[in-house]
């Protein structure tokens, strides 16, 4: 129901002073049905009405969003919200506009005719809009910037808040460049306020983000990262007979509830999410080109599950998803966070799922070194940056195989220490201490059995939607460790060594003869899909996984896909694997 605009404006007028509780709290009653504020949201409204810059850290689903929408509601004048992604901004000003709050958002999916009519209303000397949601992209265009700063001299900007502040931080999990440049605002723009929200809590970021914006004085409000209506858990693929039959299980077993299952690449959510709904799951995949007739109807429950890439579920506001699943490990701790976090933001009981499989792991290690490797060629400080990101992914691995309360790992890796009773058994480690011990133990026993076989992979991809946007198209390699090399493999009298290969990790032994013959037309198709592509190989090439990247050796491999299409009936398991990532 429309709510009538806005009965308590302007509470503040135009004065510089802390505004008192109660009338904040008629605000939040009356526009958003909610009794009173939470954690330091207080405290960040009432610092920015009186305006003093802030720098606001609140774990995920802690309403930060309230921190700059009340004061658009309790002062006359626009305020600016700084936001990453469209879809972001969309969301938030649909659901802002149903309260019949005046929200609008500039962004180069709207028409002409939309955007002029905002653009003549923030003209006009008297908006009527309050809050304006904008990229930093089009901050940092000097028309925008020169249209800001008209609006500021006509008294007419109160806030600038920051939304997903980390993305400044070339410390954060998210860095974008383009936010880097908000720190001209702070000259062109003096004396408006601003706000910086993040729930990245890693110490470096937050220094980061203060320097970059100049933040003068700033109150800096830190709230605990602990999110205790998360249960935490994390199961072992290897030591499953089938992790999709599994999640099947757990899905079913839960209820009709809504979750969200993350996976590494867009072909592993097409092949989950068939599997899912082939066992009755109300499912769909959702693949990082966000479909918006699969997200609507997530958001309006008519499906419950969605199996999508990380790219999938910043800023969207599904208060009650119960299970968040990450099929395939993520690639830092800080990243998890964000994403199981996404989890019961209705702060009722909810799941953190995690599926650890050795294979993914050294395939994202596979990534991870292969962009380092890449990356010191060029400046010091992306090698700083590649060398981070294999330390922050091995906080993960510790998550995952190491023993001990899953919450305390989360919580110290960002630097919050937590006393042992604060778990209160809501992670599997401290829930069957027993049980997660001996499953430790087994993986133990798989790690060294993969490392005695000489675990060496072929990787086929001609991916986009990895790790920081590389593209990696056809490459070769095999493990450091040692073990068989793909030389030895190509080197064997007729290439069969690679046939029975090829099942390694994306076929099981339960993979009908279609699965088969579809998984290898597909990595037959990408071999010349790569093959036709000079600038592709000569990339790979100056990179230090070109040195097996031989004609003799893809001539070979072409061989083996042909025989092991004729010969799927006896494919064999050695420990190399193939993978194919879209
Ligand atoms: N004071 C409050 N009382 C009850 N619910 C609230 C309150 N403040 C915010 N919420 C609700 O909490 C949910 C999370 O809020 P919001 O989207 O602002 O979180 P967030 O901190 O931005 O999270 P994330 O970092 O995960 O995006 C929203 O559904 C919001 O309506």
């Amino acid at each position: 129901m429309k709510k009538s605009p806005l009965p308590l404006q302007n509470i503040c007028g135009n004065e510089k002073k802390i505004i008192g509780k109660e009338a904040l709290v008629k605000l939040l009653r009356w526009h958003f049905g909610f009794s009173d504020f939470r954690g330091k949201q207080l405290e960040a409204i009432q610092a920015v009405l009186s305006g003093r810059d802030c720098f606001c850290l609140m774990p995920t689903g802690g309403g930060k969003s309230m921190c700059y929408q009340i004061p658009a509601l309790a002062k006359p004048g626009i305020v600016l919200v700084v936001s990453p992604l469209i879809a972001l901004m969309e969301n938030q000003v649909m659901a802002l506009k149903e309260k019949g709050i005046a929200a609008e958002f500039l962004s180069s999916t709207q028409t002409s005719h939309v955007k002029n009519k905002i653009h003549e209303d923030l003209d006009s000397g008297k908006p009527s809009t309050r809050l304006l949601y904008v990229t930093p992209e089009l901050i940092a265009t000097p028309g925008f910037t020169s249209k800001l700063t008209r609006i500021h001299a006509r008294g007419s900007l109160k806030l600038i808040a920051i939304d997903e502040a980390h993305c400044i931080s070339t410390w954060g999990h998210d860095f974008r460049p383009s936010y880097r440049k908000l720190s001209s605002m702070r000259s062109c723009l003096p004396d408006v306020p601003i706000l910086a929200l993040t729930a990245t809590a890693v110490p470096k970021v937050q220094k980061d983000v203060i320097d970059s914006l100049c933040l003068q004085d700033p109150l800096v409000l830190k709230s605990s990262f602990n999110r205790p209506n998360i249960y935490y858990e994390v199961r072992y693929k290897d030591l499953l007979d089938d992790a999709y039959a599994d999640l099947s299980f757990v899905l079913k077993s839960s209820g009709d509830v809504c979750a969200i299952i993350y996976c590494l690449e867009r072909t592993t959510c097409d092949v989950l999410s068939a599997h899912l709904s082939k066992n009755g799951i109300s499912c769909a995949g959702l693949n990082n080109k966000l479909r918006s007739s699969v997200l609507d109807d997530w958001m309006s429950s008519k499906i419950q599950v969605v199996v999508a890439t990380v790219a999938f579920g910043m800023g969207i506001d599904r208060k009650d998803v119960r299970i968040v699943c990450h099929f395939n490990v993520p690639k830092s701790m800080e990243a998890f966070y964000q994403e199981s976090g996404r989890a019961g933001r209705d702060q009722l009981p909810c799941r953190s799922l995690l599926y650890y499989g050795v294979d993914d792991r050294k395939k994202m290690e596979f990534i991870l070194r292969s962009a380092a490797s890449k990356q010191s060629e060029s400046s010091s400080s992306q090698d700083r940056l590649s060398k981070k990101s294999i330390s922050d992914f091995n906080q993960m691995v510790e998550y995952c195989e190491g023993s001990g309360c899953r919450r305390k790992k989360i919580l110290e890796s960002f630097g919050e220490q937590m006393s042992a009773s604060l778990c209160k058994k809501s992670c599997d480690a401290c829930k069957h201490p027993n049980l997660v011990a001996k499953y430790l133990e087994e993986l133990l026993t798989v790690c060294t059995s993969h490392q005695r076989n000489g675990s060496s992979r072929i990787f086929i991809s001609s991916s986009t939607d990895m790790t920081h946007g590389e593209q990696f198209s056809e490459f070769w390699n095999h493990d450091d460790e040692g073990g068989t090399s793909e030389e030895d493999i190509s080197d064997s009298d007729d290439g069969t060594e690679i046939v029975r290969s090829l099942a390694g990790s994306k076929l099981s032994r339960k993979s009908g003869v279609k699965d088969k013959i579809e998984f290898l037309q597909h990595a037959e198709e990408n071999y010349y899909r790569n093959k036709n592509s000079d600038k592709q190989v000569n990339k790979l090439d100056k990179n230090a996984i070109s040195e097996t990247m031989r004609e003799s050796s893809r001539q070979r491999f072409l061989n083996a896909l042909k025989e092991a299409q004729q010969r799927l009936g006896t494919l064999r398991y050695t420990g190399v694997s193939i993978c194919t990532l879209h």
